[in-house]
């Protein structure tokens, strides 16, 4: 079997977690930092606690993109999916001797590799959350899917034989952009509604209330992916929502800790991206709750990091 080294690029929760896992397993892995660069390379004790409470400590090597004379092996990228533009520009000084996986949630996220050979979308079925700088509260959903944008089908399951492990599993889909439709669209109602309503990812299982708007804003989105030519079904999506909303139930979803820490949120590649495609088709009118929440989604993050500013 072969053994690429794997880089994983953005050292938040989700890139922290899958470091560990990975190392566990006895991967040649490294963390590279997204936001950060021109450090010399370290080492970090970090500690995953799982669903089961099963805890996985690993002292990860941490590095920045300086350090990096080529790259050779697999690239996941963990940052948030609005660094994507310098990420690009950064991986392209470093050879093109390997694989881009794109584990962001978004929309049209991977416009940025438009010139890269091998690039290759996950859809995130877990969640993470940082509870400390290097301690991760990790729940794994089902295994997360991964598949083909422009790179040849043998590469795709070679990633994703490699990139598996017992606790953070991933599986080769044929069909990813329709699941990226679908992940989107279960994103546009967990990334507004949860921090809206500053509660966790389980609101969804606990309350009616709740789905019901979920729903509202699966049924907008469906129209402008249907008008797109993707085709999708509100049914199968309810369930996905609900099934995630029970496995991550306690968790707090990105947007909101992002909120919470007065960060940038990645709502433009979600229900923004998704209310500029009605607008671009000269159907405003097809979301208008998708819109709201995604401009109060904004407005909120605005408002937060505005008041540290002063
Ligand atoms: N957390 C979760 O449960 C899930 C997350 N996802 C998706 O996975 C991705 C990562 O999420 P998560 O790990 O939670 O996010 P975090 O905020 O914990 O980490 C994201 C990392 O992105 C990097 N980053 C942030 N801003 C910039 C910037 N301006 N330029 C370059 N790099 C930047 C930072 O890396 P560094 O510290 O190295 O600078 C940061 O640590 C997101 O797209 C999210 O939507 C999907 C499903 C579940
Ligand atoms: C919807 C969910 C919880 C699925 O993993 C997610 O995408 C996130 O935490 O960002």
């Amino acid at each position: 079997m072969r053994k690429d080294k794997i880089y994983i690029v953005g050292a938040g929760a989700i890139g922290k977690a899958l470091a560990v896992f990975l190392q566990h397993e006895s991967k040649d892995v490294v963390l590279v930092r997204g936001s950060v660069d021109n450090k010399p390379a370290e080492k970090k004790v970090i500690t995953v606690t799982n669903q089961e409470n099963q805890i996985f400590q690993q002292k990860i090597t941490t590095t920045t993109f300086c350090n990096l004379k080529e790259i050779s092996g697999i690239v996941l990228i963990t940052a948030k999916a609005f660094a994507n533009t310098e990420i690009a520009q950064r991986l392209k000084n470093k050879g093109s001797n390997f694989s881009v996986v794109l584990l962001q949630n978004g929309l049209n996220i991977e416009k940025p590799f438009a010139t890269f050979e091998n690039v290759f979308r996950c859809v995130l079925f877990s969640t993470s959350q940082l509870t400390s700088d290097n301690t991760i509260s990790f729940k794994m959903v089902t295994d997360s899917p991964l598949g083909n944008m422009r790179g040849k089908n043998s590469n795709q399951n070679a990633i994703v034989n490699q990139i598996s492990t017992s606790y953070f599993g991933f599986k080769s889909e044929p069909d990813i952009l329709n699941m990226v439709w679908e992940k989107v669209i279960i994103n546009c109602a967990f990334n507004s509604i949860c921090p809206l309503l500053e509660t966790d990812n389980g609101i969804f299982h606990r309350n009616r209330e709740a789905t019901k708007l979920a729903k509202t804003i699966i049924a907008e989105c469906i129209d402008v992916a249907n008008k797109c030519g993707i085709t999708l079904g509100q049914k199968k999506i309810e369930e996905k929502l609900l099934l995630i909303s029970r496995r991550a139930d306690g968790q707090l979803i990105s947007t909101y800790e992002d909120i919470r820490n007065n960060r940038r949120t990645e709502i433009e590649s979600l229900n923004l991206e998704i209310s500029r495609l009605a607008d671009k088709m000269g159907m405003p009118e097809l979301v208008p709750n998708t819109r709201l929440l995604g401009e109060m989604i904004q407005l909120k993050s605005t408002i937060g990091m505005a008041d540290i500013n002063h």
